[in-house]
C-alpha cells in the first residue's frame, strides 16, 4: 500500500530522511514512533506529496508519487485521510455539515451524502450529536469527528498524526478502539505517536525513526518468535516515552 524505496530527503544541511526503505501492506497497523526532529512528518508528508524526495522512490496505492504531475496529487490526496491531534474542524458547521463538507468538496452526489454521512457518524459513535458545534462537544468527541471526516470518502490509507495527544486516557483508548475498528473494515493505518502506553496496549507493529533513518521495524509482541526479541521491542519503545 505504501512503499518506501532508499528514500532520501534534506532540508538544506537538516536531514529529513536518510535512505529509508519500508514497506506497509494493505491492511497493516502501524505506529510511526521516534524522538522530535527524527523524520516521522517528513515521512507523512512525502506520502502526501507535500514535499518532494531528494533521492528514491514512494509507491502510494501502486502508483509512483515520486514522478506525479500537479494534476493528479488531489487523486493521491483523495485515497489518504488525514486525522491531526487539534482536529481542525470547521467551528461554523454542525458535526454533520463538517463531514459532509468533505464529500462537497471531491463533487459527491447529494444522495451519497446523505446516506455516507450518517452511516460513518454510527460507525465512530456520534450520529446523536450530528446538529451539534464542535464546541458543544468534548474533545474525545470532536475527535471522532475528525475520524468520520477522514474516512467519508473511502480513503486507502488513514494517517492520524498523534491522534490521541489532545485527549485523557481513558478518551483516548475509545479513539483507539475505533481506529483498530476502521482497521478491520480494511484500512490500512499509519499512526505517528509518543504515546507509549498506548503502542505498548495495541500490540501492532511499531516503526521507529531516529536522526532520519529507521532503526526499528517490529510487529508486536505476538508476532515475535522468541522472548529475547520481545524485550528488544520493549526497550526500542522505551526509548521514545517523553
Ligand atoms: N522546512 C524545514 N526546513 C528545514 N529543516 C526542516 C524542515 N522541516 C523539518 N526539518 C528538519 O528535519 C528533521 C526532521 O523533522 P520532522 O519534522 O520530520 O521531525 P518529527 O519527527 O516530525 O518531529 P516532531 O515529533 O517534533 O514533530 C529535523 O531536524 C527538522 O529540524
Amino acid at each position: 500500500m505504501i512503499e518506501f524505496k532508499n528514500v532520501t530527503k534534506h532540508y538544506g544541511n537538516n536531514v529529513g530522511l536518510e535512505n529509508a526503505t519500508v514497506r506497509i501492506e494493505k491492511g497493516d497497523f502501524v505506529f510511526l514512533v521516534g524522538p522530535s526532529g527524527a523524520g516521522k512528518t517528513t515521512f507523512v508528508r512525502l506520502i502526501l506529496n507535500e514535499i518532494s524526495t531528494d533521492k528514491g522512490t514512494i509507491v502510494v496505492a501502486g502508483k509512483d508519487i515520486t514522478r506525479l504531475s500537479r494534476r493528479e496529487i488531489p487523486e493521491l490526496r483523495q485515497k489518504i485521510g488525514m486525522v491531526f491531534q487539534d482536529f481542525r474542524l470547521l467551528e461554523k458547521k454542525t458535526v454533520y455539515e463538517n463531514v459532509a463538507f468533505a464529500m462537497e468538496v471531491v463533487h459527491a452526489k447529494r444522495k451519497d451524502i446523505r446516506r455516507q454521512v450518517p452511516y460513518v457518524l454510527d460507525l465512530v459513535g456520534i450520529l446523536d450529536k450530528q446538529d451539534r458545534y464542535p464546541n458543544e462537544l468534548s474533545a474525545g468527541e470532536q475527535q471522532r469527528v475528525g475520524i468520520a471526516r477522514a474516512i467519508v470518502n473511502n480513503p486507502r490509507v488513514l494517517i492520524a498524526d498523534e491522534p490521541t495527544g489532545n485527549l485523557d486516557p481513558i478518551t483516548a483508548m475509545e479513539i483507539m478502539e475505533i481506529l483498530d475498528k476502521i482497521n478491520l473494515r480494511g484500512t490500512t493505518i499509519l499512526m505517528v505517536t509518543h504515546a507509549k502506553d498506548i503502542v505498548d496496549q495495541m500490540n501492532k507493529r511499531v516503526v521507529a525513526i531516529e536522526d532520519g533513518h529507521i532503526v526499528r521495524d517490529e510487529q508486536g509482541q505476538y508476532g515475535f518468535y522468541n522472548e529475547e526479541e520481545y524485550y528488544d521491542y520493549d526497550e526500542g519503545v522505551d526509548k521514545y516515552v517523553f
